[in-house]
């Protein structure tokens, strides 16, 4: 099975965890594309959803189904996003899309997290993929200095601005073996505004893609 056929094959898997009535909060990236378009084909059995990217807002809307503003919903059941890199713990590294920020947000407010990924997603220790962080543009360099300190290699994710006007460093060469730890050392770093671990709020179910099926680990 190739990778597009897993990401589909996982984003269906994820329609069983939507609640009737329920407001759905959805991450961002190529596979929760597939969950987006997914979506679509039962838009009349749940109330709508919180976006957490611009794309991804977009994306729904084509579609026809309503998004929400975070502020206005009280609860959401559940979030569905992808990663990525995930571990046998569910914790994870997001931002590749740049969109970890809002993801974190949203997130937060879900009663239920489930991560979607293929298998190639599937990591024994986080860190071989580049960690994102978001920084205030002004505070970028002390920030990657303070990131060198602890171990990485930041890099200035050039020409991308964020959904909230800030700016990326991808940090290499982290073998990141306490990402609870390692996730609230980097957030209070002043200027950061957060990191692509998602550690302290870990997924709750993660659905991994296969070449024999969609595997589930709670
Ligand atoms: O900012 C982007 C998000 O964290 C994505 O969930 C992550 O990068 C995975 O994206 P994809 O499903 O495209 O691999």
């Amino acid at each position: 099975m190739d990778q597009n056929a897993k990401k589909q094959a996982v984003a269906l898997a994820a329609l069983e965890y939507i609640k009737p009535d329920t407001v759905i909060g959805v991450g961002t990236g190529s596979t929760v594309n597939f969950f987006i378009d997914a979506l679509a084909s039962i838009k009349h059995t749940f109330a709508g959803a919180v976006s957490s990217s611009k794309a991804s807002t977009d994306r729904l809307s084509a579609l026809g189904i309503e998004v929400f503003e975070l502020n206005d919903v009280d609860s959401l059941s559940i979030y569905v996003d992808g990663a990525d890199e995930v571990t046998e713990h569910k914790h994870m590294i997001k931002g590749g899309g740049a969109a970890l920020t809002q993801e974190k947000i949203v997130c937060a407010v879900a009663k239920t997290f489930v991560c979607i990924v293929d298998d190639s997603k599937q990591v024994p220790v986080l860190g071989k993929f580049p960690l994102p962080v978001e920084v205030i543009p002004m505070a970028r360099s002390y920030v990657a200095r303070e990131l060198v300190k602890l171990g990485g290699d930041p890099v200035y994710r050039q020409g991308v601005i964020t959904d909230n006007g800030n700016v990326i460093l991808d940090v290499h060469n982290l073998t990141i073996i306490n990402p609870r730890e390692l996730e609230a050392t980097i957030n209070n770093i002043a200027g950061v505004v957060t990191n692509g671990i998602f550690a302290l709020r870990g997924a709750d179910v993660v659905l991994a893609a296969t070449d024999n099926g969609v595997a589930t680990f709670k």
